[in-house]
């Protein structure tokens, strides 16, 4: 397992030296996470053996059709399997109704917060070539905000009345705080070790609305800052700038260049990583991982696609890229790297490519075309 401070600096030396066994999680869910999951699995299985990886993979349960077949969305199981023997896991996406189902929750959600994964890291990168050019990664706070579903209705003067609360914590926003500046130096750090990007220098925006929401949005803006004013002989290479989060989703769109790291309390960062996948040509290429301080999930952006279920057309990339992130956050960095340039590579070359992005191919022949290019 990684430790918080080898997770956050991303700076682990990979060793070739010791052929090692990972077991890695695998919980597809619903629609799509059925089919670009095995993608994941492939793409691990694939991987040249000069890294000395090999794997063992656990299948678990949990989603909606969980639900309906055993009236459990996440299986206790499924956390304890996590917990006890996995290095590791992969979750595709789960189909979770639009209205009220008794005893149904989120499996998700509960995952992020039963395993620790306070952090939820989503990188939008363009190709060059393809797309605009963008090369931010938006760190999302994963336990608190309006997601810890403390909801409830009720009837005044004949009328229904629904409220939920927005929960903002000065410890989870600390947490995240910390992630988003440690992620801008890492990020400084492989550019200097050349590679590719747009920005010069490291920046961290932090998202909030404290001009109508000055408590809870307040705490978080501050909290987030305070990180920053703590550690001037750390962070202090790092530009520090606040944005609301509406005039955000403007800025986003139109000088999408400008943003490295966006640091953004859960809600906000659910709804702008789904916007900044339109600037890469599709939901189907953002990646995420759950990160906590000992365990990661790497996880697409987005959710099982029933308007295109069973089809065999999913697009794999962002599954791909979220086993390369899990990989990385364990600390293999080689190997994820690997992944990362293949990834790149197809999406260049624009001919292996699935319908979300203008091609023809199907899941697999995407998958099959990342592998040969290792
Ligand atoms: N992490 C998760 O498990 C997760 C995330 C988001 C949504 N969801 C769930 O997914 C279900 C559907 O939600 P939605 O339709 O609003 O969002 P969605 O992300 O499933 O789909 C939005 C659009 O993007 C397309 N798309 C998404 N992934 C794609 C891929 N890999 N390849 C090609 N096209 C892709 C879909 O076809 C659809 O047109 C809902 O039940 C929601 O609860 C789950
Ligand atoms: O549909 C679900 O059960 C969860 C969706 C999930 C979320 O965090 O809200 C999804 O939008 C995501 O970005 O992972």
């Amino acid at each position: 397992m990684f430790t918080a401070a080898a997770k956050c600096s991303l700076r682990r030396a990979y060793s070739t030296a010791v052929p090692k066994t990972l077991t890695i999680g695998l919980i597809p869910g619903d629609g799509i996470g059925k089919e670009v999951i095995p993608a994941g699995k492939q793409i691990l299985q694939a991987l040249p053996s000069q890294y000395g990886l090999n794997f063992k993979f656990l299948d678990l349960r949990a989603g909606f059709e969980e639900f309906q077949k055993s009236g459990v969305a996440l299986p206790d199981e499924t956390v304890e399997i996590l917990k006890k023997s996995c290095d590791g896991a992969l979750f595709g996406a789960v189909s979770s109704p639009t209205y009220k189902v008794k005893g149904y929750s989120s499996p998700i959600v509960a995952l992020r917060k039963k395993m620790g994964l306070y952090a939820n890291v989503r990188p939008v990168k363009w190709v060059e070539g393809v797309g605009i050019p963008v090369d931010m990664v938006i760190v999302r706070e994963n336990t608190e905000d309006l997601y810890i579903k403390e909801e409830r209705i009720y009837e005044k003067n004949g009328q229904k009345i629904a409220e939920a609360i927005k929960r903002i914590s000065e410890n989870a926003s600390r947490k995240i705080g910390k992630m988003a500046f440690e992620i801008a130096l890492n990020r400084q750090h492989v550019r200097e070790l050349g590679g590719s990007s747009l920005h010069k220098s490291p920046s961290v925006t932090v998202i909030h609305k404290s001009n109508v929401l000055s408590v809870s949005d307040g705490l978080f803006r501050e909290t987030v800052k305070k990180v920053y004013e703590s550690d001037p002989a750390r962070y202090g290479s790092i530009e520090y700038k606040e944005q609301i989060v509406d005039s955000m989703v403007y800025k986003m769109f139109r000088e999408p260049a400008q943003f490295d790291v966006v640091v953004a309390p859960n809600l906000y960062g659910d709804i702008l990583s789904d916007g900044a996948a339109a600037l890469v040509g599709s939901l189907g290429v953002v990646s995420s991982a759950n990160v906590g301080d000992d365990f990661v999930i790497g996880e697409p952006t987005h959710g099982s696609a029933p308007d295109i279920q069973g089809k065999g057309i999913a697009n794999p990339v962002a599954t791909i890229r979220s086993t390369a992130m899990m990989l990385e956050f364990m600390g293999y960095q080689e190997p994820a790297a690997k992944i990362f340039s293949a990834v790149d590579e197809n999406l260049k070359e624009n001919k292996v490519t699935t319908p979300d992005l203008g091609g023809k191919s199907s899941t697999q022949e995407v998958v099959e075309d990342i592998i040969r290019r290792f």
